[in-house]
């Protein structure tokens, strides 16, 4: 496979980096045998929206834009779709790819119930195609490093990983700074701390809990989970305990939407991960999402830290490097390897992330409405179709 050709689904902020990332020229990360194109966008709102994204981040003008997404999965040029919709969105949009025969990068949180997880997966199975969760912190460097040292022992067996993904959006009387229609607060659209935010203190949780287990002995854990609700109905802050008993392991993963993971803004006040065994420690600086740095503490070695900088590489001709680049560039490996599932996010695994939440949510009370929790696919759905 020369390249993958790439069609975006939506125009709004994180369509707008993954593109940028897209973009770069994989040397600038040392990466040499992996080749992106981008060669359609479409916009639920209007064709000029595609247009106006094109010129945003800085596209060739002979990218393709469409003024909806039946149209996008539609271009026989497009190998390859990258769902940025909002969460709600997500299971109806990413069937409409599948089913028109595309591979698909779904944004996280992947769906809004695992029910609809399991439909995706056994879509994607059945048709062949790859389909991966855009979860872009697992692809880091950092990341695969980590869990290189957790599988090599360092610490000794993990008993514990503490993880944090907190904004600090506190507002007057009450309330929180993101008005009530806002992505992060609407129930509409599947808003709350848990699906945007928590994913990422479970991504840690799970990327070392969970992946590192040997397959044999893959235990799925318990979950208790706490919840403070908002008064638009959406959580505002979770914490959730994941319980592996055979393993003697536990996580801890908290998120909210109140009091910021690290309070002097610097990630200096504590690290947003920690990975503990008997022999020591890892410490990953937050924030969770995107961590720049990790240091290590063993017991050993007492007073002493070995501190690790991991820094994003930039595109010098772009001015750009945001680090999702490296998602996609697991996409173009499996696809070109005839992989359907990366094996770094298996789908067993995103769904297992995904009975998780539900049961972190129904524990909550917290309930989202029925046109975005079907797992009943709807070519027409207003969710596909855009109408609002
Ligand atoms: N990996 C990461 O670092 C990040 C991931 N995300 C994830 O990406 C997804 C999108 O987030 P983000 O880009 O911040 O959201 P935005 O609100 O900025 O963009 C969402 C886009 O979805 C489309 N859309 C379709 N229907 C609706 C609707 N009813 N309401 C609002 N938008 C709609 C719109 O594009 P159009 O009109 O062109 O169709 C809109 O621009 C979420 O799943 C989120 O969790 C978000 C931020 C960071
Ligand atoms: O995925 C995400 O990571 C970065 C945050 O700013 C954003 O809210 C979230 O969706």
């Amino acid at each position: 496979m020369a390249e993958l050709k790439w069609g975006i689904m939506a125009t709004g902020g994180i369509a707008q980096t993954f593109t940028k990332d897209l973009l770069t020229n994989p040397a600038s990360r040392d990466v040499h045998d992996v080749k992106h194109k981008l060669v359609a966008v479409a916009s639920s709102s209007s064709k000029d929206s595609a247009t106006r994204f094109l010129s945003e981040v800085n596209a060739p003008d002979s990218v393709k834009t469409y003024g909806s997404y039946a149209e996008l999965v539609a271009d026989p040029d497009v190998e390859i779709v990258y769902v940025a919709t909002p969460h709600s969105h997500h299971f109806q949009n990413t069937m409409l790819a599948l089913e028109a025969g595309k591979h698909v990068l779904c944004e996280k949180a992947f769906t809004v119930t695992a029910a609809q997880a399991r439909k995706l997966v056994d879509v994607a199975q059945a048709k062949k195609l790859f389909l991966m969760e855009a979860v872009w912190t697992r692809y880091f460097p950092l990341s695969i490093k980590i869990r290189e040292l957790v599988q090599s022992g360092l610490v000794g067996p993990v008993y514990r990983v503490v993880a944090d993904n907190s904004f600090g959006q506190d507002g007057p009387n009450g309330s929180l700074t993101f008005p009530d229609e806002h992505r992060m607060v609407n129930r509409e659209l599947a808003g709350g701390a848990l699906l945007d935010l928590g994913i990422y203190s479970l991504t840690w949780v799970f990327q070392i809990l969970y992946h590192c287990q040997p397959e044999a002995v893959k235990e799925k854990p318990n979950t208790v989970a706490a919840m403070n609700k908002y008064t638009t109905g959406a959580d505002e802050m979770t914490n959730i305990i994941v319980q592996f008993p055979k393993h003697k392991s536990m996580g801890i993963a908290m998120t909210g939407m109140r009091l910021p993971t690290d309070v002097d803004g610097q990630n200096t006040a504590g690290p947003a991960i920690k990975i503990q065994g008997p022999l020591g420690e890892i410490q990953v600086m937050g924030p969770a999402f995107k961590p720049l740095s990790y240091r290590v503490i063993l017991k050993e070695k007492p007073g002493k830290m070995e501190v690790v900088d991991c820094p994003i590489p930039k595109d010098q001709d772009r001015d750009w490097g945001h680090g999702m680049f490296w998602e996609a560039d697991e996409c173009f490996k499996c696809i070109r390897n005839g992989k359907l599932e990366s094996a770094t996010l298996p789908w067993s695994e995103s769904v297992t992330i995904m009975e998780v939440m539900d049961e972190a949510l129904k524990q909550g009370g917290i309930e989202y409405p029925e046109l975005i929790t079907t797992d009943v696919y709807d070519p027409n759905s207003p969710l596909n179709t855009g109408r609002r």
